[in-house]
């Protein structure tokens, strides 16, 4: 399998990408990227693939969730524990009360890059260009801060290694350790609803693990969790320098993630991003909003997992509550149908965005349950199975969407608004969307 240069890759189209005032500064960066140790091993990536089939063959569920954009300045140990913290709590809903096993994957350690509708940004009569993400610009809204500076491609190799290796620290060293449960809540706002159910399930899960304990189970079993990295493979520069061959296999892996997606506005089959992912052997997302067809889909698939293998591929649904129900049907119909080999996964935030009267960007907690639902229910309907969440969540008490059992309403959104782009759900909403899911998945 061989990697199409970069300079072919640009030829298919630059969609979404930076404008670099330097081509020096570009290639120097990415030479230096190209010569970087790897962030995951390819093996790591197809412990995932296998992972993920047991998700295409409906024994196990897909949770995938993080930042809407990750942060330079978010790097810290507080922030990375809390964003874990919040997957593994919701994980642990969902495999106990749904009695399926979770796969866990981050939105993050390299979510950095960011497409925009709209190339520029305009305040008060000034017009600089868009936030595109930490890897490409600053969110300050000055000319320099937004200017497209080739080092952050350097900074985003950085700042993903630290937060992977924090990660890594956390997961294997006993902070993810199963019998901590109950600590993973001490802070938890106790008071709320699903704070309280989970302390409830959290005691049984730690008598049921005292039982293990005592008929003989090994307590290492559940000392660690595996947990993967992922993010939207938007920058052409930064993921073809992180691709690499395999010396075990002699295959393309981007080593950059496990895990990569293409998003909504970049998967033009004949684009630039597509081609590329197509020849790395990753376990690959695809996200399909509202306009997708059912040939599309079966485009995307032949093109990206010719060989129709299970767990290479997950579509991720982003229709949008009033258009998951006859919009992903008749897709996955004819998909379905047809044989492939893919996971559903669905992304309920990104078709139900809209923007307050005070000017943020929020979803309704109602509305993203509502594209859930309909997504669990059209998958009962054609009798395929439900894979997965895609969620963009913290684990901190935002106030970014509004809803949920804390009531957070329009007026609220002003008191602790951090996302530097799309509204996230808050810790306690993260929870109740789990608890809900895991009631769907029981039924499913
Ligand atoms: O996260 C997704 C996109 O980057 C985001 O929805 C684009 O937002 P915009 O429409 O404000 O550019
Ligand atoms: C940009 C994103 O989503 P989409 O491509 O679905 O719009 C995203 O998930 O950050």
């Amino acid at each position: 399998m061989t990697i199409p240069s970069l300079e072919d890759l640009n030829a298919l189209g630059r969609v979404q990408q930076p404008t670099y005032g330097d081509p020096a500064a570009v290639a120097s960066a990415v030479a230096r990227l190209r010569n970087s140790p790897p962030l995951v091993f390819a093996g790591e990536c197809d412990d995932l693939t296998a992972k993920l089939a047991a998700v295409t063959r409906g024994e196990a569920f897909l949770l995938q969730g993080g930042d809407c954009a990750e942060t330079f300045a978010g790097v810290t140990a507080d922030n990375v524990k809390n964003k874990l913290r919040v997957l593994l709590q919701m994980a642990v809903v969902l495999t106990y009360a749904a009695s399926v096993p979770v796969v866990k994957v981050g939105r993050l350690a390299g979510q950095y890059a960011k497409p925009r509708s709209s190339d520029t940004e305009t305040r008060n009569g000034v017009t600089l260009p868009a936030y595109r993400g930490d890897s490409v610009n600053g969110f300050d809204f000055t000319a320099e801060a937004r200017r497209h500076d080739p080092q952050r491609l350097l900074d985003t190799y950085n700042n993903s290694a630290a937060t992977l290796n924090l990660v890594r620290a956390f997961t294997t060293g006993g902070y993810a350790d199963l019998r901590e449960v109950h600590s993973w809540n001490t802070d938890f706002v106790q008071d709320t609803v699903a704070g309280q159910k989970y302390e409830k399930l959290a005691t049984e899960i730690q008598r049921a693990l005292t039982f293990m304990e005592a008929i003989g189970a090994d307590p290492d079993e559940f000392h660690r969790v595996d947990f993967y990295s992922s993010h939207e493979a938007l920058l052409l520069d930064y993921e073809h320098a992180m691709t690499r061959i395999d010396s075990r296999t002699n295959l393309p892996y981007d080593v950059s993630a496990h895990m990569v997606w293409i998003g909504e506005r970049t998967r033009q089959i004949n684009g630039a991003h597509v081609e590329l992912l197509s020849k790395i052997q990753n376990p690959l997302g695809v996200k399909l909003g509202p306009t997708t067809t059912a040939d599309d889909a079966l485009a995307l698939a032949e093109k990206l997992n010719p060989e129709n293998i299970p767990g290479r591929l997950t579509f991720i649904t982003r229709f949008g509550a009033g258009k998951i129900r006859e919009g992903l049907q008749p897709v996955l119909e004819k998909v379905a149908a047809s044989g492939i080999a893919a996971n559903w996964i669905c992304d309920p935030m990104h078709g139900n965005t809209f923007e307050a009267s005070s000017g943020y960007k929020t979803r309704r907690f109602e509305d993203v349950m509502e594209e859930v639902q309909g997504f669990f229910d059209v998958h009962r309907a054609v009798g395929t199975w439900p894979g997965g969440l895609h969620v963009e969540l913290t684990g901190d008490d935002v106030t970014e969407c509004i809803g949920g059992g804390e009531l957070i309403d329009e007026a609220d959104l002003a008191n602790r608004y951090e996302s530097v782009c799309d509204p996230r759900l808050s810790r306690v909403q993260s929870l109740e969307m789990a608890f809900l899911v895991a009631d769907m998945l029981r039924k499913a």
